[in-house]
This record gives structure tokens, C-alpha cells and sequence, in this order.
């Protein structure tokens, strides 16, 4: 990538261990296959959707990850411009370089991504910044009791920021100090539910992938799953989210929204992914590499193909609207 030091895009790029999973979230979609319908006189298809109530352009969001001023210096800005831009939501992660409320500015519509941490006040502080800055839903990340495993970063030494970029959310209100960002090893459902005293926005968790969290999720009045092993990033090994996907939707049974992040890369992915189960998917490395490439435009360019890839697939399937995306349009064939 033009213009990226070598050892932010490994941060970027990498994963946990051996990558088994980030190669696992690929390798999987390309062990499925599509079963199209044709001659339904679809005309050109509709793929929005409703959800937690927005009515959106299409079923791909930004996923939360870290430090978009590594990639440019427009930052989180450049992305949040290029999600208005296109309509879509841009999930900010607790680790953005840049403050909420500057984010905010841009008028694009917002998720905050949290790691709830032991501090428990400060914790309601992140959350009611957040939610006074204008974020429509808040999204916890419940895959991360500790730090993976990131070889690339020990190899590279990667521990910290450069000098001028800190991780701005952090700011401790009482000493404007920028607190560390800690893993919670204790963190529970209770935890997570608790939060609704301090929020009305919903409460998403991300980082689900065995049925009976996503169960429990539903059982604990949560207002959304998302499928996700991080992208690799944390438990290496884990199952690839498109695998993990069918039994977490026959889970939850259509009662709340599961979302999909993990190796979407193409408009046969995001459909893949829909008919099999999920209400919209989410992108993280492919918006990094939008932005690095070109900041705004970057990121505007690779959310504009995709939405118009989809578009094309669902043509080529058969379907005039995200309804008509059913399971069995999906084949798995041997690798
Ligand atoms: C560089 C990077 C930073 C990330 N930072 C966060 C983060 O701060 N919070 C979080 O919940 N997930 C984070 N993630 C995980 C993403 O939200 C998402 O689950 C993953 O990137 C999806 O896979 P994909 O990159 O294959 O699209 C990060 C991912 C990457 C690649
Ligand atoms: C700064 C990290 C906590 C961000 C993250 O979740 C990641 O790098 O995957």
C-alpha cells in the first residue's frame, strides 16, 4: 500500500498466532458457492434495508477498528466523510485517533465500538460521551477478555502510537490524561447488560459465535449480534464467521439483528452471508486499505464498488430485494 509504513500495515494486515482464522475467514467463503434463480424479472434490485430502525442504502457497514491516522492523516474524518457520503454506518472504535465529537462533526451516521473496563465510572463516561455526541447504537466487544497474540507487532515491535497520535477517547475527564486501553478478563453478561443504565441507545454485541451466546444474547434483551472472531486478530483457531453464522441465526431466530464481519470482500460474500442468515455484514480491512490508498475517496471508492457488486449479484441471483436472498442459494462445495 503506497504510502503506509511497513509496520502499520502489518498491524493492519495481521492476526493472531499462525492467522489460522484470518486465513479461515477467506478460505471459507470460497468453499461456497451460489445456486442462482433466473427469468424472475427482478429489474434492478433494492438492497436496502431497515436497521434498529434506520433505513439504510445497502446491508455493508464499517467495522470499529483502530487508528485511521496511521493510515492518513484525515483519519477517522475521512472515513466518517466517506459513510455520509455513501450512507452508510461507520462503527468508530474506542481506539479512534481522533475525539467522538470531531467524528461526529462530519454529520455521518455513527455506532460506537466500546471495551467496557474495570473502571466502571469511567466506562458510563466513554459511553455518555458517546451517546451526547449523536451514536445511534453502541457495540460491545465481547471477544477480548485478553490481548491476542499479534506476532507481526511483536516481531515489528509495534506497542505504541507514534509520537501525536494518542487514542483520544481515552481521555481521563478528571486528569486529561489518556488512560490505557484495558482487556477485561472478568467482564460478563451482567456487565453488559448493566450498561442500559447509563444508555437508550442499543447495545450490540460483537465477537459472537457459538449459538448459545447468541441465545443468551437474545434471553438478556440485547438489541443485536455480531458474528465475528475479529477478524483473526484475537483467539487463532477459531472458526471462520461465515461457518459459525447458520447456527447463530437458527439461534436467534429472527428476533433481533445478527450482523457478519470477517473475509467480506465481494458482492457474492455479502449475499452468501445474507441468505445464510445475517441482516447486513460489516468490513474492517478493506476500508483501511480505501483510506490509506486515498483517504476519503479511498474509503468512498471501496464502499461504492462493493454496494454495486452486490447490486450485480443480486441481479445475477435472481433477487429484487434483500428478502430474496434464501438459504438455500448457498451450495458448499469440497475444497
Ligand atoms: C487494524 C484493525 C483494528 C481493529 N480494531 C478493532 C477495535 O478497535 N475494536 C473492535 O471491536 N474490533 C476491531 N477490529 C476488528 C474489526 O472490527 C472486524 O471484526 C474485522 O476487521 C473484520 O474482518 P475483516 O477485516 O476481514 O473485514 C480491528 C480489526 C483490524 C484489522
Ligand atoms: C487497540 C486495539 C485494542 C484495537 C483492536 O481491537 C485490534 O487491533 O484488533
Amino acid at each position: 500500500m503506497a504510502g503506509l509504513d511497513p509496520v502499520h500495515r502489518d498491524f493492519f494486515a495481521g492476526g493472531a498466532g499462525e492467522e489460522r482464522t484470518v486465513r479461515a475467514n477467506a478460505a471459507a467463503f470460497d468453499r461456497l458457492r451460489l445456486l442462482p434463480r433466473v427469468l424472475r424479472a427482478t429489474g434492478t434490485p433494492d438492497p436496502g434495508l431497515t436497521l434498529l430502525g434506520a433505513a439504510l442504502p445497502g446491508p455493508v457497514l464499517i467495522a470499529p477498528t483502530a487508528f485511521h491516522r496511521l493510515a492518513h492523516p484525515d483519519g477517522e474524518v475521512a472515513t466518517a466523510r466517506a459513510a455520509r457520503d455513501t450512507g452508510t454506518v461507520l462503527t468508530v472504535s474506542m481506539a479512534a485517533t481522533t475525539p467522538i465529537e470531531r467524528i461526529a462533526d462530519t454529520g455521518a451516521r455513527l455506532w460506537f465500538q466500546l471495551y467496557p473496563q474495570p473502571d466502571r465510572d469511567f466506562t458510563a463516561h466513554l459511553v455518555e460521551r458517546a451517546e451526547a455526541a449523536g451514536v445511534t447504537a453502541l457495540v460491545v466487544t465481547v471477544d477480548s477478555p485478553v490481548f491476542g497474540r499479534r506476532e507481526r507487532d511483536l516481531r515489528n515491535g509495534f506497542l505504541d502510537l507514534p509520537a501525536g497520535l494518542v487514542c483520544e477517547n481515552l481521555r481521563d475527564p478528571a486528569t486529561g490524561r489518556i488512560r490505557d486501553i484495558v482487556m477485561d478478563p472478568s467482564l460478563g453478561w451482567d456487565d453488559v447488560v448493566r450498561l442500559r443504565t447509563t444508555t437508550r441507545l442499543p447495545i450490540l454485541v460483537k465477537g459472537v459465535l457459538h449459538p448459545a451466546d447468541a441465545a443468551e444474547a437474545v434471553a438478556r434483551g440485547l438489541d443485536g449480534v455480531i458474528v465475528s472472531n475479529h477478524g483473526g486478530r484475537q483467539l487463532d483457531g477459531a472458526v471462520a464467521t461465515i461457518d459459525a453464522l447458520p447456527a447463530v441465526a437458527a439461534a436467534v431466530r429472527g428476533r433481533i439483528p445478527v450482523l457478519l464481519d470477517g473475509g467480506v470482500r465481494r458482492g457474492a460474500d455479502v449475499v452468501t452471508a445474507l441468505a445464510r442468515g445475517a441482516s447486513a455484514v460489516l468490513i474492517g480491512r478493506p476500508v483501511l486499505w480505501g483510506l490509506a490508498a486515498g483517504g476519503r475517496d479511498g474509503v468512498a471508492g471501496v464502499l461504492t464498488e462493493l454496494h454495486e457488486d452486490v447490486v450485480r449479484v443480486m441481479a445475477l441471483c435472481g433477487a429484487a430485494t434483500l428478502a430474496d436472498l434464501p438459504p438455500d442459494l448457498v451450495r458448499e462445495v469440497r475444497p
